[in-house]
């Protein structure tokens, strides 16, 4: 998978098949709701595992439950590549099993 730039009309059309996900064209982002804080940081563990799996790394951001993920990609000076939508698509697999809503 080549980290190309994607175009904000790209990462549009790509976020249509991601609902919950949105963009400010250099950074896609999604907040997740959780039951509470275990079930939350366990969602934080088991992005971790993903992220090391794929080697791309999102922020993650931990409140009481709430888990906001927010990713680029570095190597092309912080743009939207495949591999951030990659790693969304595979959060979006996850998320589901942790009650994430
Ligand atoms: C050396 C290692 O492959 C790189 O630093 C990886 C790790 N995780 C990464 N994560 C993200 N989000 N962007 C990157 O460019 C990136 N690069």
């Amino acid at each position: 998978m080549a980290a190309e730039p994607l175009s904000r009309q790209e990462i549009d059309a790509r976020l249509r098949e991601l609902p919950g996900w949105s963009t400010d064209g250099d950074r896609i982002t999604r907040t997740y709701a959780l039951a509470g804080h275990p079930q939350a940081a366990a969602l934080v563990v088991h992005v971790a595992q993903l992220q090391e799996e794929l080697n791309h790394h999102a922020d993650l951001l931990l409140s009481y439950d709430k888990l906001t993920v927010t990713v680029n990609t570095h190597s092309v000076g912080g743009k939207v590549t495949d591999l951030d939508l990659e790693l969304a698509r595979r959060l979006e697999a996850i998320a589901p099993a942790h009650g994430a809503r």
